[in-house]
């Protein structure tokens, strides 16, 4: 007999023994009490790596009724799915199957399906601000709204304490993400189905010979990501100055969490958006399904995307001296490098290896190496 699938989660055979990054850990209750310790150790790991763990959040409660709203969904038929699949035109929102994005400059194909459920349409329901969504995704709306918006306090409250470490006055950076303003932060369900189960894909064969990524290599468009798992490896970290991917090691209870491209941008990239990727979990997990569950708060999609230079000495200071900054495009909004972003994955827009590059953000800053990000690149 096969035993029900969420008997083996949260799974506990992450290998021991496998090289891992270390992540900073940050005590979300003691910076929501305002630890100034606590919140030097965020400032810390938002300035280094840009990724760090994030313990006592007070998701824990709503990730299981989102995996199982994820799993219902993915069990549905593609004749009820594909209504709602996200597109071709920069929206994420929606359905996402596997095999519609790329990976890699190579055109490999993605091999998970998303689940995303935009902030603005879960906080609305039942109105509809952004598009409509599967029968089982309006069925749990309840569950999906409770997560979007515990996540969205504890994002927000992490991106309040760091404004004063950069000079901001005070809610410069909430005014970026007023509530209403129609935006991209979104919760997303991510599902990696095991071989032979429905809707697998196999990656694909690398540049390098090696096989391709389930998630390419990317940085996070928004301002601050988090991301919870059920035990499975496969999330990857490019360390600043190395060629060596490295795994990100699932420690119960803890999230992980990232700065995103908006907040490296508005900071003057004082704050590090850095390159990710997902690849199969190590052996033996290579075997199961791998789930993993993120939300993302992005700025509202009018608001400019520039250093807050005006704002801060910080600020202006480190925006003048990174050419990272520097390079950036004149006249981006933060929806217009969502959409671009979000578009230029899609293997139905890829006319080649130049549509790969410029669906990029700050993946080149995050290497050190910034000749005109967000354009494709000459050669
Ligand atoms: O599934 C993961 O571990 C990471 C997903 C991710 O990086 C993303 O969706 O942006
Ligand atoms: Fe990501």
């Amino acid at each position: 007999m096969v035993a029900p699938q969420s008997s083996s989660y949260p799974r506990t055979d992450f290998p021991e023994d496998l090289e891992c990054h270390p992540l900073l850990v940050v005590d979300f209750a003691k910076v929501k009490s305002g630890d100034e310790q606590e919140i030097d150790q965020l400032y810390k790991a938002c300035t280094a790596l840009g990724f760090f763990y994030l313990k006592n959040h007070g998701v824990e409660d709503f990730t299981e009724p989102m995996f199982d709203m994820g799993k219902a969904t993915f069990d549905l038929p593609d004749e009820e799915l594909m209504p709602f699949e996200q597109g071709d035109s920069g929206m994420s929102a929606g359905y996402k199957k596997a095999g519609l994005n790329n990976v890699d400059a190579k055109g490999n194909l993605d091999t998970v399906h998303f689940i995303n459920v935009a902030k603005d349409d879960a906080l609305a329901y039942p109105d509809v601000k952004q598009r409509t969504y599967p029968r089982i995704v309006v069925e749990r709306m309840d569950t999906v709204t409770s997560f979007v918006r515990t996540s969205d306090n504890v994002l927000q409250t992490l991106m309040a304490v760091l404004e004063p470490r950069i000079g901001l006055p005070k809610g410069t950076l909430a005014a970026l993400h007023k509530e209403g303003d129609i935006s991209g932060s979104e919760s997303r369900c991510i599902l990696k189905p095991a071989e032979g189960d429905k809707g697998y894909l196999p990656e694909g064969k690398g540049e390098d010979g090696n096989p391709a990524a389930a998630i390419g290599a990317h940085t996070d468009f928004g301002v601050l990501s988090m991301l919870h798992g059920r035990g499975c490896g496969g999330l990857q970290v490019l360390p600043p100055g190395t060629s060596k991917w490295q795994h990100i090691r699932p420690l119960p209870g803890h999230a992980v969490c990232n700065v995103g491209d908006t907040l490296s941008v508005y900071s003057g990239n004082i704050f590090k958006s850095n390159i990710h990727r997902v690849v199969p979990p190590p052996a033996p997990q290579n075997k199961h399904p791998r789930w993993s569950l993120v939300y993302f708060l992005r700025p509202g999609f009018d608001q400019p995307l520039a250093p807050l230079s005006d704002k801060s000495d910080l600020v202006r200071a480190n925006a003048e001296k990174d050419p990272a900054m520097q390079a950036l495009p004149k006249g981006e909004t933060a929806g217009s490098w969502y959409k671009r972003r979000i578009a230029l994955q899609r293997v139905a827009n890829r006319k080649g290896p130049e549509t790969w590059a410029a669906s990029r953000g700050t993946e080149r800053a995050s290497l050190r190496f910034f000749p005109a990000w967000g354009r494709p690149l000459a050669g």
